[in-house]
């Protein structure tokens, strides 16, 4: 081996900050594939899912948290079990605020418990500069600056991927000196069926967001395969899944006019599915309600919370 070529590293990252500063966003722009569900509402990501981002000289593993909060359901306090469980195991934190939005008392909330976690590096990340103008950019530099001593600052943006590499440079030289720790051609080790539910839950969020936020979920139930109709072809695959709501009332605007919004969702959900897995899909959506499934630990753990 060559003595002088830089040490191949591995290790976990996870992306801390507020809801909605893009941290969904940045996974995916640096893991290449779409895992992490992404949506203009707050609070939307829910499960720790691991996307890998493979570069010559490392790996990056990226647990995707559901952000640091003050819990006020059971969800939430699950969540933030989940998060402490997570940081806890990580070797670089990765704090995300826009770079155009001032740092509030949210910010200093997450900051301040970045303590708790002394084992990981601490890089903070300025996302969304392509919004920023570069007086913006760094006035935030200056005030990240005065919140503690980062191993790294980097501004980046996930839309327009200026400054990606540089992330991931920066994150990588943070990681211990490791073998690889996964298959190069593993993206994400979550299942089919979450990745397949949460397209689905994503789907729905994106017809009912204004109405329903917080009170969806999508679970894969079955799948069957159909009988290829010409020899050395897939079959179509069928998958049965239901998308839960928490009240009787809230059925119906999932459904919709005579049934149109389900419609809708079932379509988009099945295009996405159809890219995921490179195949057609036949999909079945059913609606149920699970009453009052953040309160209820039967039915978190149903949904697999
Ligand atoms: N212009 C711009 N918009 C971005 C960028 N990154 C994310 N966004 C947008 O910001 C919004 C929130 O992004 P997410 O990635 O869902 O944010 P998040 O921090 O994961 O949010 P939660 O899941 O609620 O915690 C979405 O509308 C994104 O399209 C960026 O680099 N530039």
């Amino acid at each position: 081996m060559n003595e002088t070529a830089p040490e191949f590293r591995a290790g976990f990252v996870s992306f801390v900050g507020r809801p909605n500063v893009g941290k969904s966003t940045l996974t995916n722009a640096l893991v290449g594939e779409k895992i992490a569900i992404t949506s203009p509402k707050p609070q939307t990501t829910r499960r720790a899912i691991r996307g890998i981002a493979h570069r010559p000289s490392g790996q990056l593993i990226i647990v995707d948290t559901p952000g640091i909060h003050r819990p006020r359901t059971l969800l939430g306090e699950r969540l933030n079990a989940l998060v402490e469980a997570t940081l806890g195991d990580v070797d670089v934190i990765g704090f995300c605020v826009p770079a155009n939005e001032k740092l509030g008392p949210g910010d200093r909330f997450i900051n301040d418990r970045l303590d708790d976690f002394p084992r990981a590096k601490k890089v903070a990340i300025l996302t969304k500069v392509d919004e920023s103008s570069k007086s913006e950019i760094f006035e935030q530099l200056t005030r990240l600056s005065t919140l503690r001593e980062w191993d790294a600052v980097v501004p980046v943006s996930s839309v327009t991927r200026e400054q990606l590499d540089v992330l991931s440079d920066e994150l990588l030289n943070l990681m211990p000196v490791s073998p690889p720790l996964y298959e190069p051609a593993t993206i994400t080790d979550e299942g089919d069926d979450e990745r397949i539910a949460e397209l689905i839950r994503e789907a729905a969020l994106r017809e009912a967001r204004e109405e329903l936020p917080h009170s969806l979920a999508a679970t894969v139930d079955d799948r069957e395969e159909r009988e290829p109709e010409g020899e050395g072809e897939l079959g179509l695959l069928e998958i049965y899944a239901s998308l839960y709501v928490e009240r009787d009332s809230q059925k119906g605007i999932v459904i919709g006019k005579g049934g149109s919004r389900l419609r809708q969702i079932g379509e988009d959900a099945r295009k996405e599915i159809e890219a995921l897995l490179g195949r057609r899909v036949y999909l079945s959506l059913r609606v149920k309600v699970l009453k009052e499934w953040q309160r209820d630990p039967k039915s978190l753990g149903k949904l697999g919370f």
